[in-house]
């Protein structure tokens, strides 16, 4: 039985997401979550997904939001990132059929000091609730990992409440993942912070699971975003095993890995550690630098290449009354990114075991 046997292709909500990470953790892969910021970019996931016959998460951040709407448009209460959000998940939601692969739409961390963005997708989520029965999101993450445990789970706890009607799904995180995100530095935290404690991870379990049974946990093994020169990150996936364990135990060993746990800070891992976070049970790898590094490369190439056919729009090596328009046309050289960029997605799905699944 093909995941396409048990939910429809498009993007899905509610049990259909619980479904399919259910699959996903019962057939032994995970699904990656790639960062996009244009319709450009999300197509070029959608394609990949495609290609390989793979279920796939977009998900958008708070700046990726705004980036969609505009980087012109004022965003000082948070409104660029409202409108981008709902302008991607509309995008995605009007082409993801299109590509025949079931899709989870997310939206990534949102710290403390963001919470009106996240207040104006749930607003998007309730008004397309009213009209369609279904949240605008799949699913969107709270990130309250700087902020006291108590406080973090106290937040998540309200926002569930609001969110578990509508079927929508939670991704919260504790333990902080090292790097940059949300312009939130996180390069010189104290070591210990990224390596969460799996009694920490059971607290948040029981607070969550008295709501809804839909939500995952980021939890720090030392994962970091970004990438950095080899060394610099020593990632523990194994501990995430551990957390499995505890609550396991805790619920009277009945489930063996009774967490869904999404490994940020994909980028730079190696195929080693990614295989043995996907058999701790994480069922969603996050992965932004790396996606943004291959759609460089494509464009990059392309104009190195071509660069003779770059310089004027009339004139290149064949001869002065050349006209270029079929060079610099965005549809040809943003097309070079997308093609680098879905080979990167597709390497990502393969790592995680994501092949073939529908
Ligand atoms: O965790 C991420 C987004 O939330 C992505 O991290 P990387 O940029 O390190 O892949
Ligand atoms: O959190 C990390 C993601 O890579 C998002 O990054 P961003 O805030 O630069 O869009
Ligand atoms: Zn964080
Ligand atoms: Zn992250």
């Amino acid at each position: 039985m093909g995941i396409l046997d048990i939910v429809p292709a498009g993007v899905l909500t509610g049990e259909n997401v619980v479904k399919l990470f259910n699959y996903a953790k019962e057939h032994k892969f995970a699904i990656p979550a790639i960062n996009v910021t244009s319709s450009s970019t999300a197509n070029a996931c959608l394609e990949a997904a495609r290609d390989i016959k793979s279920p796939i998460i977009l998900q958008v951040s708070q700046g990726g939001s705004a980036y969609f709407s505009g980087k012109g448009l004022a965003n000082d209460k948070q409104q660029a990132s409202i409108a981008g959000a709902k302008a991607a998940a509309l995008h995605i939601r009007t082409v993801a059929p299109m590509y025949g692969v079931p899709v989870v739409l997310h939206s990534d961390h949102c710290a403390e000091k963001l919470l009106p963005w996240f207040d104006g997708m749930l607003a998007a989520d309730e008004a397309y609730y009213k009209e369609h029965g279904e949240p605008l999101f799949s699913s969107h993450m709270l990130d309250l990992s700087e902020e006291p445990k108590e406080q973090n789970i106290a937040t998540c706890v309200k926002y569930f409440k609001r969110m578990a009607p509508m079927g929508i799904w939670l991704e919260m995180e504790i333990g902080i993942t090292g790097g940059e995100e949300d312009g939130v530095d996180n390069t010189s935290v104290d070591n210990s912070r990224l390596y969460t404690q799996p009694e920490d991870i059971w607290d948040v379990y029981r607070a969550l699971s008295a709501i809804a049974p839909h939500f995952s946990i980021a939890a720090g093994f030392g994962n970091v975003h970004g990438v950095y020169k080899p060394g610099n990150v020593k990632l523990q996936p194994t501990l995430l095993g551990k957390h499995q364990a505890y609550a396991s135990q805790q619920l009277g060993g009945k489930v063996e890995k009774p967490l869904y746990l999404v490994f940020h800070g994909g980028s730079g891992s190696t195929k080693e550690e990614i295989k043995t976070a996907v058999e701790s049970g994480v069922v969603k790898m996050n992965v932004d630098t790396d996606t943004q590094w291959a759609y460089l490369v494509g464009i990059r190439d392309f104009v190195t290449n071509k660069s003779g056919y770059l310089q004027s729009q009339v004139g290149n090596p064949e001869g002065a009354d050349k006209p270029n328009k079929k060079y610099y046309d965005p549809r040809v050289w943003v097309r070079e990114g997308e093609k680098t960029l879905s080979a990167r997605v597709k390497e990502a799905c393969e790592d995680l075991g994501n092949v073939g699944h529908l």
